[in-house]
């Protein structure tokens, strides 16, 4: 597995660091709200796990699982609801928790439909954001890093469903997905 990654671009300790801070600006913006905070599934559900316990307000979780790319490193175009929420939005300040924004295609569908369910307010924090891959006009509210336009894995993270499981983030060696 580790063979496959060309360059590690952000060690365990450097996202441990990120996601400390991003726990604690999202702690001291949203005192007092409650808020509903969604982890988008799969690829941000390490991102949620270490997030969450950085968050230092009360919060509620609930899961919505989105899929898009496949076996492919590039976005099919069509995002699918694969699992909804099990609570409603209505009414409830939600945040929206991604690992990656590449082409802006899943959060852009997912902010519209959390809107059109009534949705008090929407906001986004992303791990990881690609800006020049963007095909829609779409930007987090709260961002860990901004990477060069590469495909990335790990943290979550996965080509083809591999890779999720390694604890940095890397660039695949390109031979992997074009053999
Ligand atoms: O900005 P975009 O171009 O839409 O890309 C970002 C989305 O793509 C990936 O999900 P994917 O469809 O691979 O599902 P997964 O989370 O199950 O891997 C990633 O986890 C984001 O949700
Ligand atoms: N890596 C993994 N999944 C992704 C990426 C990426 O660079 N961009 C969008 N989904
Ligand atoms: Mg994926």
């Amino acid at each position: 597995m580790h063979n496959d990654i060309q360059e590690v671009l952000y060690s365990q300790e450097a996202i441990h660091q990120k996601v400390t801070e991003l726990g604690a600006a999202i702690s001291r913006d949203y005192e007092g709200r409650n808020p509903l905070v969604i982890c988008v599934l799969k690829g941000a559900f390490i991102f949620m796990a270490d997030l969450s316990k950085n968050i230092s307000i009360p919060i509620e979780l609930d899961f919505m699982a989105v899929s898009s790319y496949g076996n492919s490193t590039r976005s099919s175009g069509e995002v699918k609801i694969v699992k909804d929420l099990d609570v409603s939005v209505d009414g409830r300040d939600v945040l929206i928790v991604e690992d990656i924004i590449d082409s802006g295609l899943t959060l852009s569908y997912l902010i519209d439909v959390l809107e059109r369910r009534n949705a008090l307010s929407v906001n986004v924090v992303a791990l990881f954001d690609k800006p020049g891959r963007r095909t829609v006009d779409l930007n987090a509210d709260y961002t860990g890093f901004t990477i060069p336009d590469a495909f990335v894995v790990g943290y979550g993270l996965d080509y083809a469903e591999k890779y999720r499981n390694l604890p940095y983030v890397g660039v695949l060696k390109p031979e992997i997905y074009s053999s």
